[in-house]
């Protein structure tokens, strides 16, 4: 029997500023969003009766019409209309309510794996907007690469990778609600927007250090202010040499960029002091 396999690696959001709050709740975005390699990965196989069922070695999230992975699966049902059954099961590797988008990238990746199995032929502009169904951060996770995403994340503009350097994540023992975040945060009094126009220019140079130099995320504001953790591990990152460091979406995970491999240890081993979930990984360029 045919069974389907997808990586859905998790995201960081090198900037990440907020225009205005929308009438709808949403607010109005700039992020530049790139794709790492620490990913989850899903296997997907016909299953003889018409039910979506889905499996996890992860113990600590929903497998029930909750987890994003079963509503991607459901949408692509009803909307085609597809009177066949599937079984899903999901390596969780990426830290669940990170700032990393799992579970955004787990449907993109089942929207991915969904069109090849059920044949559906829909193209990557349709499964993209399919995506932003599911949560703004899904058509990323479909188009994957690097882009910049305005709206409210689902408006997509390729670009070039940024330069190839080693990525240190730490994400401390607490879960951080994207909704509570945008929530608390005061569109009109953010105190310095990042620039995009310059983060663009650093990465069209490959300039490693400008882009560091570049890094921004207005929900650090709140973040930081709510869980001095998370304060805590940016500064200890800072104090142990990352060439650059920023939270990650919502928080609470705080990534180091790092060009030099020799410098790589030291930021590791000094952050696995306090911090259980540490993962050194690569740009996926
Ligand atoms: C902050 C970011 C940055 O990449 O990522 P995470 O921290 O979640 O990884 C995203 O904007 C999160 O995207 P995603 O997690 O898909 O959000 P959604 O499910 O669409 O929305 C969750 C909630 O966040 C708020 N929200 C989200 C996106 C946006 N542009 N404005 C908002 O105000 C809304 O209150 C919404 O109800
Ligand atoms: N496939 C999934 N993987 C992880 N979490 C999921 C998934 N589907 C739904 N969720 C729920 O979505 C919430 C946010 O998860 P996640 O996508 O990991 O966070 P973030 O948006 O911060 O990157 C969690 O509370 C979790 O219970």
């Amino acid at each position: 029997m045919t069974k389907i396999f997808e990586k859905a690696p998790a995201k960081i959001n090198l900037l990440l500023d907020v225009l205005r709050k929308r009438d709808d709740g949403f607010h109005e975005v700039e992020m530049i969003m790139t794709m790492v390699d620490l990913a989850d990965r899903l296997e997907m196989e016909e299953l003889p009766r018409d039910q979506i069922v889905l499996t996890s070695q992860a113990g600590f999230i929903p497998l029930d019409e909750k987890n994003l992975a079963f509503q991607a699966a459901r949408l692509l049902k009803e909307r085609y209309d597809v009177r066949r059954g599937v079984y899903i099961h999901l390596v969780k590797r990426i830290p669940v309510a990170a700032g990393l988008a799992g579970g955004s990238s787990d449907a993109a990746a089942t929207l991915k794996g969904l069109n090849k199995l059920w044949g559906l032929g829909l193209s990557v502009s349709e499964l993209e907007l399919l995506g932003a169904e599911l949560g703004s951060d899904v058509p990323f996770c479909v188009r994957g690469g690097t882009a910049i995403a305005r709206g409210r994340g689902e408006k997509l503009e390729s670009i070039s990778p940024p330069p190839q350097c080693w990525v240190i994540l730490a994400k401390p023992p607490i879960n951080v609600s994207t909704a509570d975040v945008y929530g608390k945060l005061r569109a009109s009094q953010i105190a310095k927007h990042p620039s995009v126009p310059r983060m663009l220019d650093a990465i069209a140079r490959q300039s490693f250090p400008d882009m560091c130099g570049e890094l921004g995320n207005v929900l650090e504001d709140v973040t930081l202010d709510r869980y001095p953790e998370v304060r805590q591990i940016k500064e200890c990152m800072i104090k142990l040499g990352a060439d650059g460091v920023l939270m990650s979406g919502s928080g609470p995970t705080v990534f180091g960029l790092v060009s030099k491999e020799a410098k790589v240890a030291r930021v590791y081993n000094g952050l696995r002091g306090f911090c259980k979930e540490v993962y050194v990984v690569r740009l996926l360029t």
